[in-house]
Order: C-alpha cells, then structure tokens, then sequence
C-alpha cells in the first residue's frame, strides 16, 4: 500500500497566535505522523472582521511561536496574496507546491468546522486536501448537529477511525483527532490585554514580548 507524505495545514487569523493552536498541531502531528505542519496566517480571513494586528505582525508572532520545532513552518502565501483569503485557493496553490507524494491535512478546530458549510467551495476543499477536525471548548460536537446533510454524509463516507488509513489516499477523507481541551482564543486575550490584565501562560512568552514592544492589542494601539 502506497505511503503519502502527510503535510498539516492549520489556517488562522492568529491574532495573535496562542497555546491552543500549537498544542493543536503539535498533537495531530503526533497522532497522524505527519512530516510538517505549516501555519498559515489569514492575510485577510474570510467571515469575519479585519484582524486587530497588521497580517505582517501576526505572521512575525507565528515565526517567534513555532521557532525551535523543526516540523512547524510558517507559510506566507495567504499574507502575499491580494484579496480575501480564501482556503481552497491556498490549498490549490500548496497542492501544486508539495508534489505528488505528498497529501494535505487541513486542520480545523470544531468552531471552523462547524461553519465549513459557509466556506467557499467546501467540497473542493475534499479534493484538495483531507479534513482533520478537532473538539473545541464551547464549540459542540464533531460531526456538528447542524451540518446539512450533505456535509453529514459525506462525513460518513469519508471518515476514518484509524488514523495510519490517512497516508494510503492523497485528500479526501475525514477524521476526528482527540487533543487536550485548551479553552484558550485569540479573542480572549485580546480582551484581557486590551483590559490592562495578564495573558502570560496562555500564548509564548516570546510572542508576548512582541506583543508589548509593538504596542498590539493596547486600548490606544493596534
Ligand atoms: N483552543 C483551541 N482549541 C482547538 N482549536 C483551536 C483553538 N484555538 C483555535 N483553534 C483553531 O485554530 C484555527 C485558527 O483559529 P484562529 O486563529 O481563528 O484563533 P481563535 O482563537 O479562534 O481566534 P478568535 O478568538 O479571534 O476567533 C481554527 O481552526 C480554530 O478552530
Ligand atoms: O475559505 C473560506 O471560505 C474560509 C471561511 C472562513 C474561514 N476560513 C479559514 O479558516 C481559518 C480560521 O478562520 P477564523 O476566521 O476562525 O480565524 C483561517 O485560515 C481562515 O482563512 C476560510
């Protein structure tokens, strides 16, 4: 049986990066062999409002955080690319980038999950790529209660229970990974920054001091 080369994909706003992302991937990598994991800031995230922080600054922030882990990269096509950024263009163009040993995860933790539906061209993002979905603190169920059916069986379908199964298939098929419940969100420690209170212990000290040198998330700064 063939082997492909498992490469994690986890997309982000990353504003700003925290623990609940890197214990995310460092797990699913862990779980499912896989050889990398690139993180991808958001240049500019679709359904949602503008990042607080400026894409360049969210992506310095990613490169202090996985900085000494050889298997997380930092993948700048999205901040380079004009436009709202869009997963499935971004998969495109890294399908073209790894080569045809390699088959891409696309990590996404249950509240991205649960809005996949609203996302442009889900399906083809089944094509591109194979669905990691992680549980979330306050964000329900994998499979999500309110998927439309035809995101609910495809899940069915597709979806694997043993995770060595990923490697044999290039994209394409689903899988539920369990990782330790971190209720950690960007938005909360930008609340708590912006608020004058202490983020420490939920992001990287290196990001923190990032944070506090470039005035980010300050209720006069960016
Ligand atoms: N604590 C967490 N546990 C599991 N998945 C997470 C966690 N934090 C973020 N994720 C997942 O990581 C990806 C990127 O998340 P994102 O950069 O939007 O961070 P966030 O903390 O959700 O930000 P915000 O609070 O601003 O919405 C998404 O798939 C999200 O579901
Ligand atoms: O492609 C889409 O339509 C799409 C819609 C919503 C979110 N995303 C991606 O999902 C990731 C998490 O998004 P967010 O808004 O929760 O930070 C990020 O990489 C976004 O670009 C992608």
């Amino acid at each position: 049986m063939k082997n492909f080369r498992l490469i994690g994909v986890l997309g982000g706003t990353f504003d700003p990066v925290h623990y609940g992302h890197l214990r995310i991937a460092e797990e699913v990598a862990e779980a499912l062999g896989l050889a990398e994991v690139r993180f991808v800031p958001a240049g500019h995230p679709p359904l949602r409002g503008a990042p607080a922080a400026a894409a360049e600054h969210r992506a310095q922030m990613v490169r202090l955080a996985i900085a000494g882990n050889p298997r997380f990269i930092l993948e700048r096509c999205e901040i380079e690319r004009p436009g709202t950024s869009y997963t499935v263009d971004t998969l495109d163009t890294l399908r073209r980038a790894v080569g045809p040993q390699a088959a891409l995860c696309l990590i996404l933790g249950g509240d991205a999950a649960a809005r996949l539906p609203a996302w442009s061209r889900w399906r083809r993002l089944l094509e591109l790529a194979h669905l990691v979905l992680v549980r979330r603190p306050g964000s329900g169920e994998i499979p999500a209660p309110d998927w439309p059916a035809e995101l609910a069986r495809q899940w069915e379908e597709r979806r694997l229970d043993a995770p060595l199964e990923l490697a044999h298939n290039p994209a394409g098929r689903m899988i539920c990974v369990a990782t330790t419940a971190l209720a950690i969100s960007a938005s909360s420690i930008r609340d708590l920054l912006r608020s004058g209170r202490s983020a420490r212990y939920l992001l990287p000290d290196s990001v923190l001091d990032y944070i506090e040198v470039n005035r980010l998330y300050t209720p006069g700064g960016g």
